[in-house]
């Protein structure tokens, strides 16, 4: 593990899963294009996780959409600097994030004309919005958060409670933070 063959880009694992890369462009939380490319890699074995959530979630007319996955470590450094609170932004130093080992997905579901569900709140509300728990979340919501949640952890992720949207690869300690630029993926 850990070298950047290990990092696949999802459209060759699961084509069917939507991607909407928000670093990519200027509609996220900076309010600016982070991304040097817009491309969507994970490790593989996440991405095969991410295939079986997207398959048994096929079964009920929906399919996965993805806002971020690999993410490299420089990026995470501009977040903290933004964002320096470890409930919506891990810390670059340590363990930074998932998402820097290519092991975390930020993602929601749509249905089959690719309209996203109703969640608990929009993608990075640095808020208690965010809880998929929060008591004054829709039941609809919360439903919504649940089904996503429940079928993600029978693939082999672990849902994070301050971020409906977030899920980490049970195996993340396998492989290491990397700080590889988006482009060499193109
Ligand atoms: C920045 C936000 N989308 C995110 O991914 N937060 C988690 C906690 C992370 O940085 O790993
Ligand atoms: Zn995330």
């Amino acid at each position: 593990a850990g070298s950047q063959q290990d990092l696949v880009k999802i459209q060759n694992i699961d084509p069917a899963i939507y991607i909407d890369m928000r670093y990519a462009g200027i509609h996220n939380f900076t309010g600016r294009q982070v991304y040097t490319a817009n491309v969507c890699v994970l490790r593989r074995g996440t991405a095969e996780k991410l295939a079986r959530a997207n398959a048994e979630f096929a079964k009920r007319g929906f399919r996965l959409k993805i806002w971020d996955a690999y993410r490299p470590l420089s990026v995470q450094k501009i977040f903290w600097k933004l964002v320096p609170d470890r409930r919506y932004v891990a810390n670059p130093q340590g363990n930074a994030s998932r998402h820097n080992r290519g092991t975390a997905v930020d993602v929601t579901l749509v249905d089959e004309q690719g309209r996203e569900l109703i969640m608990p709140s929009e993608f990075d509300d640095f808020s208690y919005r965010a809880q998929r728990d929060y008591p004054g979340i829709s039941p609809f919501a919360q439903s919504n958060a649940a089904y996503l949640a429940e079928v993600m952890e029978q693939a082999g992720f672990r849902s994070l409670g301050s971020e409906w949207w977030h899920f980490d690869d049970a195996d993340w300690t396998m492989y290491p933070v990397e700080d590889i630029p988006l482009e060499n993926f193109l």
